[in-house]
């Protein structure tokens, strides 16, 4: 079945949204609600653009820290939060033993999706797909073998390669867009819906490398040998995930993650040339289709490429665990939210040592623009517990009473 009923505009479209961003004081006004002064030097810095937003006390916890609304306690969830360390889906990996079959099945990927969701109620349930998943729908087949990973059989590195590329075929990916739909109903509104897509840079990596690599040698020589060649490739993955992540969106997608893995690989003057301006691009796009739809964007390594990453204009920054989460909020500012960076060895560690590292990140983050994380995803062998730990501990924080504790009286 294909998927043609998602033909309407984004939800939001017909709310009546300004795409226009405007300043608006949060929280700190010289008088707080209960008539408690708070020190007026905080006043400004606090002023940070966000948009009016006509469903916001409805929205999902995670989506109102994308916006850096005032949230309760940090949103939590987990980057392959579905998947290898799960007993219950090695168990349904065994009887479908193909990765793409897992991931391009309409039940399976529901099954997978909510088998997380079920076991640790995350405020974020994440399609379980692939960054490579929408590669056959523009002419690039791949396989992923359970040993060497992703696999593309024909690596595009000439002119003639780039003769196989066409627009993108929605109708090939129909199963994401059923999937989201029927998440976003079982979900109801309880945890936001995440969509997901690598970025042209990150998806050039395998289309150019054939597979995972370690040195990226072939495409990053493609910068200086072919650079037509490999700005002609990004240029047409910028076109067919900007439709992808639309599509996403209109199936029923709350938010939507660009995954540019690999971005912290290159030099960041190379990251500048070679990766940001198609997220931009991406950004621009989906901002002018779906202007309510939060965009978080994840870079591998990305400890130089902070406030290069801001200037996307995505709403959410992922850090990974090599950025101390302080010095991350005060490179990046409190005008944009960050998601991130507990370690993911952290989940091997005893519970109370990951309690204690979730409390620093979370004190370090700030109470607003913050959505608990793992600075990479879910390691092979995590203990269940440990995640169940992880999402516990997000619950246990009280916002308001911390608040009520540190408020300066004047
Ligand atoms: C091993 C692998 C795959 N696909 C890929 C790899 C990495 C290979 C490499 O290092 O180069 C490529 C990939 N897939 C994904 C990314 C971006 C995130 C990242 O940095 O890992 C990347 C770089 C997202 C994803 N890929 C997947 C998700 C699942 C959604 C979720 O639960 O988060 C995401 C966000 C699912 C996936 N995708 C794959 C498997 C085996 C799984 C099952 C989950 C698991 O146990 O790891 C195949």
């Amino acid at each position: 079945m294909g998927f043609s009923s998602i033909t309407s505009g984004c939800g939001c479209c017909s709310l009546g949204w300004k795409s226009s961003s405007f300043l608006v004081p949060l929280r700190s006004n010289s008088s707080t609600p209960n008539g408690v002064l708070v020190s007026p030097t905080n006043r400004f810095n606090r002023l940070r653009m966000i948009r009016p937003y006509a469903s916001a006390s409805s929205e999902p916890l995670l989506v109102k820290a994308a916006r850096g609304l005032p949230v309760s306690r940090p949103p939590a969830w987990m980057m392959r939060q579905a998947g290898r360390y799960m007993a219950v889906y090695r168990k349904l990996a065994e009887k479908h033993p193909s990765f793409r079959e897992r991931s391009e099945t309409t039940d399976l990927i529901v099954e997978i999706s909510l088998q997380p969701w079920e076991a640790f109620h995350p405020d974020g349930v994440i399609i379980f797909s692939d960054i490579l998943t929408p590669l056959p729908a523009f002419g690039v087949p791949f396989d992923i073998e359970e040993v060497r990973g992703p696999v593309i059989q024909t690596p595009i590195r000439s002119e003639e390669g780039l003769k196989a590329l066409h627009p993108i075929n929605l109708d090939k990916v129909s199963f994401v867009g059923e999937s989201l739909k029927i998440l976003k109903q079982e979900v109801g509104g309880k945890a936001a819906v995440l969509g997901f897509v690598g970025a042209p840079w990150t998806i050039a990596t395998y289309i150019v490398e054939g597979g995972t690599t370690r040195t990226y040698t072939n495409i990053k020589s493609m910068c200086h040998t072919a650079p037509h060649i490999l700005r002609a490739l990004l240029s047409h993955l910028t076109e067919a995930i900007a439709e992808y992540v639309v599509y996403q969106v209109k199936a029923g997608a709350d938010c939507v993650q660009i995954f540019d893995s690999w971005g912290g690989q290159l030099p960041p003057n190379m990251w500048e040339l070679w990766s940001k301006p198609y997220i931009n691009e991406i950004v621009g796009i989906v901002k002018k289709r779906c202007p309510e739809i939060p965009l978080v964007l994840y870079i591998n390594g990305n400890g130089g490429l902070l406030e290069k990453m801001k200037g996307t204009g995505v709403d959410v920054i992922g850090l990974d665990w090599t950025v101390d989460m302080a010095d991350g909020r005060r490179r990046l500012g409190d005008d944009i939210s960050i998601q991130g960076n507990v370690d993911p060895a952290y989940l091997f560690s005893p519970l109370s040592a990951l309690s204690d590292e979730i409390h620093r990140v979370v004190k370090c983050a700030g109470q607003k623009g913050h959505i608990l994380n793992l600075g990479h995803g879910v390691l092979v062998g995590t203990p269940e517990e440990a995640v169940a730990r992880f999402f516990d501990v997000a619950r246990s924080f009280n916002f308001e009473s911390v608040e009520e504790k540190t408020k300066v009286v004047v």
